[in-house]
């Protein structure tokens, strides 16, 4: 059998299995990587110190989903294209209340910051969508070939759920002792042969994640680099991003800088904990795994060193380097049965306005309905 069919014959079969998977490929990449868990034991982690693939809940009350390393069968695959399924498959959206239900929300979101109780909030809601069929593999496939510079994955355990995603923000990475995290936000929709331009509100909703970040990582590294803010294209969107690359102190583990990061003002507010209370206490449904992170933990790869260098003698030997990536879990859906839930959302600030952020929703859902159409 051809390498890509025995690749997604075996995802399949572990599928109609019921065992736990993820197959996922990173941005800017034509890898797609698959773990296989060999049993369905639900394992967690609390301290990271695992390797694996980590799946973790926006409220951090319920620890993350580890897929042990040790208890996985792993496999990639090289490609840029993969044949799928014709393409589309009728679907319909269910009449919704949504629109008010999200434009009182965000009103309220408003209240608080006009108030001075928060300075900036991330309001969202799900959408509901029939689907013809279950082919989660499917949706999968035409992620892959239609988000080249998304996290795009699928991800299933039989106790937990089916998720499917095309994420552009990264959480942060950290290779050896070097820690890349992205501030990403701001929002505005793509057209063709138009650059965006960005307002004050949007720099500044912008900034408030940018500022977080660098903050919230001092104290656990050092000569921090901040880039300029860049305008990045994710599917029928626009966002702002901005990078900071820091050295990380050899005393701080990935649990501390986890907690020090997560939730971000691009997906939670600011000031942390009071938007995140007020995200639990009035968006009204559960985020679950939607603004959680998902990724590689603790995984070794080997770094050749620069044959230019004059010591022969330690070129024999390359260096083994330990790395981690988190993506910030958004452009995502959950699939129950014949019905996926697309969960959107986007940050209020003083000058937002509910009719547009409505809006925004139904752009960023539009990214992922695409391909189930
Ligand atoms: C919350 C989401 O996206 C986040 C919010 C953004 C915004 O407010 O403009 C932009 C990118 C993401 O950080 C989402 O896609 O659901």
């Amino acid at each position: 059998m051809p390498k890509v069919d025995a690749f997604f014959k075996a995802l399949e079969k572990q599928l109609e299995n019921k065992l736990p998977f993820v197959v996922y490929s990173r941005p800017i990449n034509s890898i797609i990587k698959f773990w296989l868990q060999k049993d369905d034991a639900l394992h967690k982690t609390n301290s990271f110190s695992e390797s694996g693939f980590v799946f973790a809940p926006f409220d951090l009350k319920e620890p993350p989903i580890l897929f042990p390393k040790l208890d996985c069968e792993y496999g990639s695959l090289e490609i840029d294209y993969i044949q799928s399924v014709s393409a589309a498959k009728a679907n319909r959206t269910l009449e919704s209340t949504d629109k008010k239900k999200h434009e009182s929300l965000v009103s309220k979101g408003l209240n608080y910051i006009e108030e001075g109780y928060l300075n900036k909030v991330v309001l969202s809601r799900v959408q509901e969508t029939q689907l013809e069929q279950f082919e989660p593999i499917e949706i999968f496939k035409r992620l892959f070939n239609t988000y080249k510079n998304a996290m795009v994955y699928c991800w299933y355990h039989p106790k937990v759920g089916l998720w499917l995603g095309a994420t552009p923000e990264l959480l942060f990475k950290v290779e050896g002792q070097q820690l890349t995290a992205i501030s990403l936000a701001g929002t505005q929709p793509y057209e063709p042969d138009k650059k965006p331009t960005w307002t004050p509100k949007e720099l500044d909703e912008q900034q408030i994640v940018t500022d977080f970040l660098a903050q919230q990582i001092a104290p656990f590294t050092s000569s921090t680099k901040i880039s300029e803010v860049e305008s990045i294209r994710a599917g029928n969107l626009w966002h702002l991003k901005t990078r900071l690359i820091s050295t990380i102190s050899s005393n701080s583990n990935l649990t501390s800088i986890v907690e020090a990061l997560h939730p971000t003002p691009a997906v939670c507010g600011f000031p942390k904990d009071r938007a995140k209370e007020f995200i639990l206490n009035n968006e009204g449904y559960d985020r679950a795994y939607y603004t959680g992170f998902l990724g590689e933990l603790n995984l070794k790869k080997s770094v050749s060193r620069n044959p230019n260098r004059r010591n022969v003698e330690n070129n024999a030997y390359g260096a083994i380097k330990t790395f981690s990536n988190f993506y910030v879990n958004l452009r995502c859906m959950q699939i129950k049965d014949d019905s996926a839930f697309i969960y959107v959302g986007g940050g209020i600030t003083k000058e937002s306005n509910p009719a547009k952020e409505y809006e925004e929703t139904q752009n960023k859902a539009e990214t992922i309905s695409t391909i189930l159409r």
